[in-house]
């Protein structure tokens, strides 16, 4: 679904998903921190019950965050069903002075509309990002979408409902309309009311509104889990960013954090000096916060009796006040700054100096590793960092080492080929790993395992989840309940799954906190500003004709080898060259790009290149000055970090995707000249005219359209037809081409397995052929493993013959009655096992007028087995007495031969007797014979 219309209907989803029974949706709640910090029993078995009981109070809660539940009927003045049909909401008029606003709404699905060209428009927009979900923001209009789980990240950065209500109110055209109101209410009424706060290695159920607490306390479940002989309901001074100061930003370029606000090991902070620390800021408007304790043991409880309550519990790590895990020494290295898009996000995920889990969204080459970094020189605690590829756990290693201070002892990458060496030189650090390595379940090296032990057997301050978009939700819970983690920072740059599961990352993540403008970076020069095009490359007739007739897999080779297209990536490769620019060129099917590399005389690398030779094409394409273009399959389109790259051909993709599009447009994002004045990189998408390619393509663009990206369509390239020494110029070297690609077979598209630096080699040798024992029976070497023998019996009294052919059909066809009832006059006549057992399990079950047919069947064939017998008996008598008279002739046959064949042989010896009297040389030896016995 594109992502406009996906958004639409992003509002009614929360009720429709929860009537569906997705478990994704709970938040934090689903947390899977081993909270029993005094005991030692295992946490990391899914809590099959609790989850049942989440997910019913989910079921149960999400209802009430529908907007749905709020609409009202109204009545429009003067309708205008023929313009605006259902979505007439003239009923709200229009504010005196409207034109001032920039901000529309739909009270019907929730969207509000941005007039980007307001002069409130910059305010309004950093709003809106923080209580919506942005949608589409081209150049004059955007459009954000209010949901349940935007409000959730407003409320959770911590905005009250009445400064949403109030600041809306008064960007907006119109009223607000009542259905929003309402709304907003309920979606942040009971979120963010209740947090679960680890303190001091103490867990205490917080809120701000004491009678919240005083209803928990009076809950027969939660109750009597508060921690007794301490004070009921504690007050105190509510957590502000306070004396914590996000290294990297300006304010820490003046402001020195507060000097032993980090505790010792083991040492418990002083309250009094915290809250003095606290108080420093504005004592006149203090907001306070009202908790009491539990023991770490009784958290899960409270955290299910609180969202059957309708109280989603909000986690936050007060890592200032965990004396209990060992403080990292991490900071930025001097001088290191972040950019403001980069503080803004960490400010929101430090917002009241305690560390929320949740989503950043930057687009790519816009810093996200810096992010990370930098939130782990806040938090200063143990960091897992989770990456997609062993290539990006390298880069992620050196980015830590290249920012901060951190010693490359307390480091370690875990991968495949690095099991993290001897560990950290002091008691806590960094490792560095990938989502397969901590979620594998074959069996281990021993390293391996030492390091896995290690990892799931403490408790990390942060965990890092790069490229948080692409791993699969199983995947994350997996993660999630085998380390342990006070808090979680997921890091994208596209937000999109095209299986509409992005969603789930909310609740096993947490809130979207932060999400930045493409636009507005490129404006500003972080980000490369990108050129886009699309361009249509008609097809020779020939080619044409065969694409219409192709199967579908022929079909997308055909549109892919369009010799114009050929032409027209020629061209452009010609054109950048000469303007210095380094090019890269996609092809997601290999077939194609060979055959355009090789005929055009470039470098490519593909999933089969041998890793040296990978390192030594890339080194070449970025410092050798006559390798300006590589042709590359899709290794290459996340985590490739080439700043020499400012010119992007695509001639194959990935069908209609959205995020290949995006991820492949960063590759030149983060183009080195792009501060030079004018300087723009380049992106074009090569498209064989009329085919199918035009409907992907247009799919493909959604996402980076949203984000305010225009494709310009070049349906001729200048002097195109006149350029000289263009590839399959001639009718006769097209045709030639043709014949090539309906010869081809080997279509397919790359199976990638791995990233562009590490190549596949592991998986081959996993994939050799190993031998293996397994147990089995000789039935399965004959391939019979998956037949059973079923006995038909159709001739009673004769020895059991089985009809393999079939069974074979039975097994196929479990359901057709004929079958059955074959397999049914098994188990009557036959009366074996085998037979009743097939039936009971192909058999469909069948009404109690089957059973009356089933028993009159039965009588039936007794009676024809009965005169079957009798017919056979009578047969086989017959049959004896035949033999029985064959056998007598056949003696007789006997006689007469052997008088014959003796007669025979009398006659061959009278004549042989004859012949030798007439014939002389018979004379002559019986002759010599005759001689020779007169002499012995
Ligand atoms: N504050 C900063 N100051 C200077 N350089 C920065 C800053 N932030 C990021 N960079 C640089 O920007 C480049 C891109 O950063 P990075 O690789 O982290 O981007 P990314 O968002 O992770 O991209 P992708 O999503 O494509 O992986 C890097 O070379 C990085 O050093």
């Amino acid at each position: 679904m594109p992502s406009k219309r996906k958004a639409e209907v992003l509002i009614q989803r929360g009720a429709k998903r929860a009537k569906t029974g997705r478990s994704s949706h709970m938040p934090t709640t689903r947390t899977t921190i081993s909270r029993n910090l005094d005991s030692n029993e295992p946490n990391d078995k899914p809590d099959e019950e609790g989850d049942q009981v989440l997910e019913r109070g989910v079921e149960k809660n999400m209802d009430l965050f529908s907007l749905g539940r709020h609409q009202k009927k109204h009545t429009i003045l003067k309708p205008l069903p023929y313009i605006f049909g259902q979505n007439d909401f003239s009923y709200l008029g229009l504010k005196k002075d409207h034109q001032n606003r920039p901000l529309w709404i739909d009270p019907k699905k929730g969207r509000i509309i941005l007039e980007s060209f307001n002069p409130l428009a910059e305010q309004a927009q950093d709003f809106l990002t923080t209580i919506a979900e942005p949608l589409s923001r081209p150049n004059l209009v955007h459009e954000y979408a209010l949901t349940m789980h935007s409000l959730y990240a407003a409320v959770s950065v911590g905005l009250a409902p009445s400064d949403i209500i109030k600041t809306l109110s008064r960007f907006l055209k119109t009223p607000l309309p009542d259905e929003i109101r309402a709304f907003i209410n309920s979606c942040t009424q009971s979120y963010g009311k209740v947090k679960l706060v680890l303190k001091n290695t103490k867990y205490y159920v917080e809120s701000p509104d004491p009678n919240m607490l005083q209803m928990l306390l009076k809950n027969p479940t939660i109750g009597p889990l508060r921690v007794q002989g301490v004070e009921t309901i504690t007050t105190s001074v509510a957590p502000k960013i306070g004396g914590l100061v996000i290294p990297g930003t300006k304010n820490a370029a003046g402001v020195k954090q507060i000097n032993g606000e980090q505790p010792q090991h083991g040492q418990p902070v002083q309250e009094d000096t915290i809250l003095s620390c606290l108080t420093e800021e504005d004592d006149e408007d203090q907001e306070v916060t009202h908790s009491f304790e539990i023991a770490g043991k009784h958290v899960e409880t409270v955290q299910k009796e609180c969202l059957n309550l309708g109280y989603p519990v909000l986690e936050e790590y007060d890592f200032r006040k965990d004396g209990v895990n060992a403080t990292l020494d991490i900071d930025l290295k001097p001088g290191t700054q972040i950019r403001p898009y980069q503080e803004k996000s960490l400010s929101k995920m430090f917002g009241n100096g305690r560390a929320k889990s949740g989503l950043i969204v930057l687009p790519c080459g816009a810093g996200k590793t810096l992010v990370g970094i930098t939130a782990a020189c806040t938090i200063k605690k143990g960091v897992i960092v989770l990456c997609t590829s062993s290539m990006s756990v390298v880069q992620w290693r050196q980015e830590f080492l290249k920012w901060s201070n951190i010693s490359p002892d307390d480091i370690v990458a875990f991968t495949s080929d690095s099991k993290g060496g001897s560990g950290f030189t002091g008691i806590t650090g960094i490792i560095v790993t990938t989502y397969s390595m901590v979620t594998q379940s074959k069996a281990r090296s021993h390293g391996a395992e030492n390091v896995m032990k290690f990892i799931t057997g403490r408790e990390w301050g942060l965990m890092l989840l790069d490229e948080v978009h692409v791993v699969p939700a199983n995947i994350f819970r997996k993660v999630t309940s085998s380390i342990k983690t006070h808090s979680k920072l997921g890091l994208t740059a596209t937000l999109l799954r095209e299986d509409d599961k992005i969603s789930d990352l909310n609740f096993l993540i947490g809130p979207k906190l932060f999400e930045a403008n493409w636009m507005e970076l490129s404006k500003q020069g972080h980000i490369a500003k990108v050129q886009c095009a699309e361009v249509w490359c008609p097809m020779p007739i020939d080619f044409y004709d065969q694409y219409l007739k192709a199967p579908s897999r022929k079909k997308s080779l055909l549109y892919i080898m369009n010799p114009r297209k050929f032409q027209a990536c020629q061209y452009l490769i010609n054109y950048h060259e000469a303007r210095g620019d380094k090019i890269i060129v996609f092809s997601d099917n290999v077939y194609a790009l060979k055959a355009y590399a090789l005929k055009l005389g470039k470098a490519f690398i593909y999933g089969g290149t041998s890793q040296e030779e990978r390192l030594r094409v890339l080194e070449n394409f970025q410092h050798n000055p006559l390798v300006s273009t590589l042709f590359l399959s899709k290794i290459g389109d996340t985590s490739l970090d080439l700043p020499e790259a400012t010119c992007l051909i695509q001639i194959s993709s990935h069908y209609g995707s959205r995020r290949q599009e995006a991820q492949r447009l960063g590759r030149i994002l983060r183009a080195k000249r792009r501060n030079d004045e004018g300087f723009n990189a380049f992106f074009y998408s090569l498209v064989s005219k009329d085919t199918q390619e035009m409907y992907f393509s247009s799919k493909r663009q959604a996402f980076l359209v949203d984000q305010g990206y225009a494709f310009k369509v070049i349906t001729e390239l200048a002097h195109f037809d006149k350029t000289p020494g263009l590839v399959f110029a001639t009718a006769a070297e097209q045709r030639k081409l043709l014949q090539k690609v309906l010869a081809e077979n080997e279509t397919t598209d790359e199976d990638i397995t791995d990233d562009l630096f590490h190549s596949d080699t592991m998986d081959n040798r996993k994939k050799k052929a190993v031998t293996r024992r397994t147990a089995g029976v000789l039935g399965d070497l004959s391939g019979g493993q998956y037949m059973a023998y079923v006995e038909q019996n159709k001739r009673a009294g004769q020895k059991k013959t089985g009809n393999w052919n079939r069974t074979a059909r039975t097994l196929r066809e479990p359901s057709r009655g004929q079958d059955v009832v074959n397999i049914n006059q098994t188990k009557r006549v036959g009366q074996k096992k085998v037979g009743a057992q097939i039936s009971g399990t192909l058999g469909h079950p069948r009404g109690s007028q089957d059973m009356v047919r089933s028993r009159q069947n039965e009588k039936m064939d007794k009676r024809r087995f009965n005169e079957k017998k009798e017919k056979e008996k009578n047969e086989g008598k017959k049959k004896f007495d035949d033999c029985k008279k064959f056998d007598d002739s056949s003696k007789k046959n006997d006689e007469i031969k052997k008088k014959t064949d003796e007669s025979k042989k009398r006659n061959e010896s009278k004549k042989r007797k004859r012949n030798a009297e007439r014939n002389p040389f018979f004379k002559k030896i019986s002759r010599e014979n005759a001689r020779r016995a007169a002499k012995r």
